[in-house]
């Protein structure tokens, strides 16, 4: 069997703020595996742990205990082939939308040493991803000036913009409204059907995780370990009807099973 691209192997994590002696134990005993090209949603009760995960498999927090890795190799320190896009989509304001886009280019290499020279056609980059989103002709405006949802397109292309091989979606769509959502929806899933890269996104929507993934895994509650999964077979691609079959309800009712078990 191929090597899992993700890889995390009976981990603990222990928050130790300064002079805390006890800290917090956020996860626990927490194993699992993300195939190449595979689309995970993680789901589980609030505080278990699912933003710490995120953030051991991209180099942000270490384990206490136990091992994380990431396309063959041990996490060292920040995973550089990750893209990552969280609930606040924290733009900075004084940028233009295009140059927020283009922020992870300044930071890994080659962008880095090659985006001073060849700063026209890295805008053009930057404006090819966000009409690919629907944000055609929104690169010089400043965040500001765009709509939640907006944003929140642009802050995926921030998140895409050096094609990374892992995207790392945290609560992404959580503060818009359900039809905005649901628009955000097929972007991803026309998204990484297009470039095919490995995806893991954490939400409390069990509809966002049965729609998009292709696997689901709950969580306990602290210190947090997968308790289920459950893969999801609809065929794809998958239009926002499926969400009104018995099949998709059947599986968001086998999810809030799991969910409602780890908080009792
Ligand atoms: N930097 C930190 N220092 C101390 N404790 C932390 C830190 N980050 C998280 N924790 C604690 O670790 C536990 C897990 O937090 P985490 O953010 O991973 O959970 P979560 O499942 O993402 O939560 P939510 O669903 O509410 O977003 C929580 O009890 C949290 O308070």
């Amino acid at each position: 069997m191929a090597a899992a691209f993700i890889d995390v192997e009976d981990v603990a994590l222990r928050y130790r703020p300064h002079g805390a002696v006890e800290g917090t134990l956020a996860v626990e005993g927490l194993s699992l595996s993300v195939a190449e090209g595979e689309f995970v949603a993680v789901v589980g009760p609030s505080g278990c742990g699912k933003s710490t995960l995120m953030k051991l498999v991209t180099g942000l927090q270490f384990p206490s205990a136990g091992r994380v890795r990431v396309a063959g190799d041990a996490v060292t320190g920040p995973v550089n082939i990750a893209g990552m896009a969280f609930q606040n989509p924290v733009m900075l304001p004084w940028r233009t939308t295009a140059a927020n886009v283009l922020l992870p280019m300044e930071i890994v290499q080659p962008h880095r040493s090659n985006i001073r020279r060849n700063r026209a056609s890295y805008h053009e980059r930057a404006d090819a991803l966000l009409a690919s989103v629907g944000l055609e002709g929104a690169g010089e405006k400043f965040p500001w000036q765009l709509s939640g949802g907006m944003q929140q397109r642009a802050s995926l292309c921030r998140a895409l913009i050096h094609e990374p091989k892992l995207l790392m979606l945290d609560e992404p769509f959580a503060a818009l409204d359900a039809f905005t959502r649901e628009e955000l929806w097929c972007v991803i899933r026309d998204l990484q059907a297009e470039k095919g890269f490995t995806t893991v996104l954490v939400t409390h929507d069990l509809r966002e995780a049965a729609f998009l993934a292709d696997r689901v895994l709950a969580m306990s509650a602290r210190p947090g370990r997968i308790l289920a999964e459950r893969t999801v077979d609809l065929p794809r691609p998958r239009d926002l009807e499926v969400i009104y079959t018995s099949e998709f309800a059947d599986i968001v009712y086998e999810l809030r099973g799991h969910i409602a078990h780890a908080r009792s």
